[in-house]
């Protein structure tokens, strides 16, 4: 019987999230730990650590000396190898595998166990996520170092998308060039939306490639994903994570000629690009210095909320503030619903549930109350009672009103990345 203890690595554009498990070949994986560090878009960042489903550390902040997402890691790795109380890593030599989220994993259709010839592929597709993939190799690095009896496994985001028809990933240019650059959709998010997918069937009684579900993964970066008897079928990012919903610092899809008009010199490479990255002024402007952060001033949705649907004021400035925040928070909704629309024709009206999951997605009721009135015409009915409860506790939560039979469901699913990196692994005899 085989067993390791296997750490999931989930760097996201705003937080890394980092989660032990107890792994037997075959096997679901078993936690027994979680640490992330989150807030890395809006300063100071907060360090969560969870032990045996415990909490030890709840929202401790932590100095500013966290610059990214591998100070995060080396961060997390700290409070596990240190933790006296998690006896199953008493070293680093105790690590036998480490799944690591790779957004951008091109036309890779499995994970991959990292060698050389994968590592160099990989950094090829740095530039096509820029917020992504370049701060995830840096992390594999670390790990390759620091952990050298551990097997380094690359997980994809993109790869839950290999399903999308050819008429929705293809874009309308020039056939050969997009063939030779490799432009076409790819997708992301595709970690969570395999575990949404599993996790939303068992809930609903029916086997995965049985369910017709409209996914949202609302986070730091937010997309919205059709799926069709369990397989992607549409999602709303493209070749790269910018296409699509707005995000923490992302403008989501705006007109592509916008950002010809909004500086002069877009087309050159910017200061901050470095050897691992190369970013144009246009991909800083529309990737890092637009989205809620321009709009708004912050990257908290939660913030944003929270003023958006504050009654009293004591000042004009709060007044102003409450306005944007409002016009953020409606904006936001009118590009979901548009989504969601559009994806409940491209599904034919065949949908079994809505979902809502990632930071925003599970923790906001507003938003969620707000989505779904907005679709009602759909059959779409939120229970105002349980989406209002303070916390969310199931891995899946219905929020929506029971209808008809024929109704569709609205649904919470806490989705969990690294918990589906660690199952893909304990699966593939390769990487034990
Ligand atoms: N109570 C809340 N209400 C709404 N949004 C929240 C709340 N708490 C956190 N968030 C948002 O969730 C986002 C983080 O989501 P998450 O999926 O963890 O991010 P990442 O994209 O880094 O993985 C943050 O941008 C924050 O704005
Ligand atoms: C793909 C993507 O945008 O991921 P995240 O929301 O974790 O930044
Ligand atoms: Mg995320």
């Amino acid at each position: 019987m085989k067993k390791k203890i296997a750490l999931s690595v989930n760097a996201g554009s705003s937080s890394v999230k980092v989660s032990v498990y107890d792994v037997e070949f075959g096997q679901a994986p078993v936690q027994l730990a979680e640490a992330q560090i989150s807030g890395l878009t809006s300063p100071p960042p907060t360090l969560k650590y969870v032990r045996d489903g415990k909490t030890v550390i709840k929202a401790k902040e932590v100095d500013d000396n966290i610059e990214g997402q591998r100070d995060a890691f080396s961060l997390l790795l700290e409070t596990l190898v240190e933790d006296e109380d998690l006896p199953q890593i008493k070293s680093k030599e105790d690590i036998g595998i480490v799944c690591h989220r790779i957004v951008h994993g091109g036309d890779y259709s499995k994970p991959q166990l990292i060698s050389n010839e994968t590592y160099e592929h990989l950094e090829n597709l740095n530039d096509l996520a820029p917020l992504h993939n370049a701060n995830s190799l840096g992390i594999v690095q670390l790990c390759i170092r620091a952990l050298p009896t551990a097997n380094n496994v690359a997980c994809f985001d993109s790869q839950f998308h290999s399903t999308i028809p050819e008429h929705i990933r293809t874009y309308p240019i020039n056939r050969d060039i997009a063939r030779s650059n490799k432009l076409r959709k790819y997708g992301f998010h595709g970690i969570s939306y395999a575990f949404i997918t599993r996790s939303a069937a068992e809930f609903l009684g029916k086997e995965p490639d049985e369910v017709n579900i409209i996914a949202l993964h609302l986070g730091s970066g937010a997309s919205a994903c059709a799926i069709k008897n369990g397989k992607s079928w549409d999602t709303s990012m493209g070749l790269t994570p910018l296409a699509g919903l707005p995000g923490a610092t992302r403008s989501g899809s705006v007109d592509p000629s916008l950002v010809f008009h909004y500086a002069s010199d877009v087309g050159k490479l910017s200061p901050a690009s470095t050897s691992d990255l190369h970013i144009s002024r246009a991909e800083e402007i529309l990737n890092k210095e637009s989205g809620w952060k321009a709009l708004t001033g912050t990257t908290d949705f939660g913030k944003i909320i929270s003023s958006a649907f504050s009654s009293s004021s004591s000042s004009s400035e709060d007044d102003d503030d409450h306005e944007v925040m409002k016009l953020a928070f409606d904006l936001f909704v009118d590009r979901i619903c548009g989504f969601i629309g559009s994806y409940y024709v491209s599904l034919r009206g065949k949908v079994d549930a809505l979902v809502f999951a990632g930071g925003i997605g599970e923790k906001s009721p507003q938003l969620r109350a707000a989505v779904v009135d907005q679709i009602s015409c759909l059959g779409f009915q939120i229970d105002d009672e349980v989406n209002n409860k303070n916390e969310i506790r199931n891995m899946v939560e219905e929020v929506g009103k029971k209808g008809g039979l024929d109704e569709p469901r609205v649904l919470v699913v806490q989705t969990d990345e690294q918990f589906e990196m660690a199952r893909a692994c304990a699966e593939d005899a390769e990487f034990w």
